[in-house]
């Protein structure tokens, strides 16, 4: 009887397990052979990678500089194809696309949450500073802390009631940039160097949207200590970023000067951004945007870490695009008269289509970040759910299959016939202030600034230009040396 009992139980487990079989182990032969044939991430082209290091060695040994981290990327896409595989330190891949489809494909399918890669440096830097962060900070958090940040931090700035009863400020800024210009012209034409000019208007009209003051950046006798300081700031905030991300990672182990210089830029533009706030005047007390982060409904320190993150994020995007949009407009004499005459017939068309195409050629933010929420299918390549992919927005924006003539400032693809074309492929590829849920809150501002810029601009100047302009990457694409721009008055 126990005998029978046993091999009862024997008959049993054998049963069990081929069950278990069936349902984890067994798989049809056509499954098998689609899964040996499937191209995966392994199998994507790219440069060497080295164990631990990956392919950052690119930067440290070989030919390419991380000033230009766009030609790299052209010269990536050029050698290996659409799709490229890069590995960061402990080979973590990192797949960078340029392939239209792949890219609406990527930004179609981010979710509720979607998830932008942090800033890894300011991430670590902030978690070292509990008194002063509760956590990353809109731009750099993620899932349900980033949705209450964001639900809680930009309603005022995202809207567009506010944006328009800013306008009347905004109109009076960029009058007194123009009448900067009169001021510090050479021969009462050449500005030698556009790009601080430009850095300074960035900095006067978003200090005003956020803090709620009046900075002084464009006084005409050069701007005080503390303005200074928080313009220096910025620009270090960002370069430290670059270098630490692309160069040698020895700044989590000490010390190192581009960690310095993070820090730096963090604190100064934190102390002052807390002195504001506790200075608050009346001037202040009646900004919408400033009074919004005020009132918001989160921890104290989250609303000082949002007026950092605002300024940071807005002041040398701004900047940067105001001079990439200025010389374009100089370049294109034929270009600034159709918009001479379109303005002059109260219409704004030909203007709107000038700030679209400025930002198709040169966008400042170069390329938008996801990390994938599914699996997806790239290329013919399988890429699992989790993966840091770049979408190279302004790569593809170069692109002839993209845009006819892409190489060309040709605002005329935004109006009329031209239009409904431009517009079906631009929607996942001309996004200067990104896409979906993400969407940079600043958009509505800036392209409010600058049509009342390039307006005021060229009723009262002829523009024009000396060289070509050449880029340089600062974490975001920039103007490398001096940008020489002449402003003729108007007879
Ligand atoms: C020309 C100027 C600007 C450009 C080109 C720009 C571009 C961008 C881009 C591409 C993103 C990422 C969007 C995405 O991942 O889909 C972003 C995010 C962001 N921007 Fe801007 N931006 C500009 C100005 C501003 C201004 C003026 C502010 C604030 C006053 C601002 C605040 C932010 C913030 C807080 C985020 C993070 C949003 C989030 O993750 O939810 N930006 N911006």
């Amino acid at each position: 009887m126990l005998i029978d009992i046993s091999r009862i139980q024997d008959i049993f487990a054998v049963f069990v397990l081929i069950i278990l079989y069936l349902l984890v182990g067994y798989r049809p032969p056509w499954l098998w052979k689609h899964e040996k044939n499937q191209k995966t991430i392994d199998n994507i082209p790219g440069p060497l990678s080295l164990p631990f290091l990956g392919t950052r060695w690119i930067y440290w040994f070989g030919n390419y500089s991380f000033t230009k981290v766009h030609e790299v990327y052209a010269d990536l896409f050029r050698r290996y194809g659409s799709i490229v595989k890069e590995e960061t330190l402990f080979n973590i891949p990192v797949i960078s696309i340029l392939d239209h489809k792949d890219i609406e494909k990527v930004l179609k399918s981010s979710g509720k949450f979607p998830v932008r890669p942090p800033t890894e440096v300011i991430a670590y830097y902030r978690k070292t500073r509990p008194d002063r962060y509760a956590s990353g900070g809109l731009v750099n958090e993620q899932g349900i802390v980033w949705h209450h940040l964001r639900t809680n931090l930009t309603s005022e700035l995202t809207s567009p009631r506010t944006i328009a009863s800013f306008l009347p400020q905004i109109d009076q800024i960029i009058e007194e940039w123009c009448s900067l210009i009169k001021q510090v012209r050479v021969n009462e034409r050449q500005i030698n160097d556009l790009k601080p000019l430009a850095e300074r208007l960035g900095l006067e009209v978003t200090c005003a949207l956020v803090l709620g003051r009046r900075m002084g950046f464009l006084l005409p006798d050069g701007i005080s200590p503390n303005a200074q300081a928080l313009a220096n700031a910025v620009h270090q905030h960002f370069l430290a970023c670059r270098d630490t991300f692309y160069g040698l990672p020895f700044w989590k182990i000490w010390t190192t000067p581009a960690y310095m210089h993070l820090v730096e830029g963090e604190e100064t533009i934190y102390t002052l951004a807390l002195e504001l706030i506790t200075s608050a005047n009346e001037e202040a007390r009646e900004s919408a945007v400033f009074q919004s982060v005020l009132k918001a409904s989160v921890d104290d320190r989250e609303k000082t870490a949002a007026i950092v993150d605002f300024i940071a994020a807005g002041i040398y995007t701004l900047g940067n695009s105001i001079v990439f949009l200025l010389h374009l407009i100089g370049s294109n004499p034929e270009c600034q008269k159709k918009l001479i005459d379109d303005l002059s017939v109260g219409s704004t068309t030909y203007l709107k289509a000038c700030i679209n195409e400025a930002f198709r050629m040169i966008p400042t933010a170069y390329c938008l970040a996801r990390v994938s929420e599914q699996d997806l299918e790239l290329s013919g390549y399988h890429i699992k759910a989790g993966t840091v992919l770049l979408c190279h927005t302004g790569l593809a924006c170069k692109n002839d299959s993209n845009f006819t003539n892409a190489c060309k400032f040709e605002p005329e693809r935004w109006i009329g016939d031209a239009k409904t074309s431009t517009v079906s492929t631009a929607t996942f590829l001309v996004t200067p202030f990104g896409i979906g849920k993400r969407i940079c809150p600043g958009r509505r501002f800036v392209e409010q600034v600058l049509t009342s810029l390039l307006m005021n601009v060229v009723e009262q100047f002829n523009i024009s230009k000396e060289d070509d302009l050449e880029l340089q990457f600062e974490f975001i694409l920039a103007p490398k040396g001096p940008v020489k721009v002449f402003f003729d008055d108007k007879n």
